[in-house]
């Protein structure tokens, strides 16, 4: 069986972070795994408090797993300060995985802060340059490309400046833009679009933890990578179409509604 290791935060409230991220990866079926950087006390409205695992202990869970088990691919998700981050990226830069998708976590759904300011010049410096993949959102690409993104040309420039910074590709994900939900794929040479119609609904908590994490699924299993983008992109709108009216704020995506539709059941 094929393996993916997520290396994020973890959310007790089921809908983001590692619990996403594993929940995708058993739903593709390739056997996931988890590193977890930071505790985070949040649910579908609000976060309440953080506390990272330390440096040393983020270093060893890393050890622990690639010791031992052949890793197919990495999902990188939430890390909240340079120290994280420097924990992180010295045992990825020890251990090489082939693939390495990461998803530079900024925000909450809701708006809460879940990476220090102070973070984003570790994270161009010692974090981007490590990706196979990045997944910025429009908000996130903003910040790291230092350009306002308006347009599809505007995700196209920023998506170069990106890859400049030493991300080998880019996907700039279009969740917050007005109009469908399309995403630009920048693979170093050319653009690929993925386009679907924008689901009208509030359950959009761990969206993008699930894509980041499809993709390392569909990339361990050997798609290409806009194969595996095509095909994730499928498992995240069919994720939100059937997303679930849990808690009071934004929902989660659901992952396994084929399963119950198959077992006859109502979820
Ligand atoms: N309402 C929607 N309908 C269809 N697709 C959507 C919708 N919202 C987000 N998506 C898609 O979900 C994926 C994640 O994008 P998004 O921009 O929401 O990521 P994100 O903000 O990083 O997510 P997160 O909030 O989990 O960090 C993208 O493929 C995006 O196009
Ligand atoms: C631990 C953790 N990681 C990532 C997210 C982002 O997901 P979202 O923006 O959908 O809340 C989150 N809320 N919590």
């Amino acid at each position: 069986m094929k393996t993916a290791l997520s290396i994020a935060g973890s959310d007790c409230s089921g809908g983001a972070g590692i619990q996403a991220d594993i929940k995708t990866m058993s739903a593709i079926g390739v056997f996931g795994m988890s590193v977890i950087v930071s505790v985070v006390a949040e649910n579908t409205s609000r976060v309440i408090s953080i506390e990272d695992v330390s440096p040393k202990l983020i270093a060893d869970q890393i050890d622990a797993v690639f010791e031992d088990i052949e890793v197919d691919a990495v999902k990188v998700g939430m890390l909240s300060t340079p120290a994280c981050m420097a924990a992180v990226a010295e045992k990825l830069r020890q251990y090489r995985p082939r693939h390495i998708v990461i998803d530079p976590v900024m925000y909450a759904k809701n708006g809460c802060p879940l990476m220090q300011e102070s973070s984003i010049g570790t994270l161009i410096d010692t974090v981007i340059p490590l990706a196979t993949l990045l997944t910025p959102n429009i908000p996130e690409a903003e910040k790291i490309a230092g350009m306002p993104i308006k347009t599809v040309d505007d995700m196209k420039t920023a998506a170069r400046r990106i890859a400049g910074l030493g991300a080998r590709a880019v996907l700039i994900k279009g969740g917050h833009y007005i109009g469908d939900a399309e995403d630009i794929l920048y693979d170093g040479s050319a653009f690929y679009p993925y386009v679907r119609r924008r689901i009208d609904t509030k359950n959009t908590h761990g969206t993008g933890c699930t894509l980041s994490s499809a993709i390392a699924s569909y990339l361990a299993l050997g798609e290409s990578l806009p194969g595996a983008v095509e095909r994730a992109k499928e498992y995240v709108t069919g994720a939100i179409e059937h997303a679930l009216d849990i808690g009071r704020g934004c929902g989660p995506t659901h992952h396994f509604y084929r399963f119950y539709s198959q077992q006859g059941g109502t979820l």
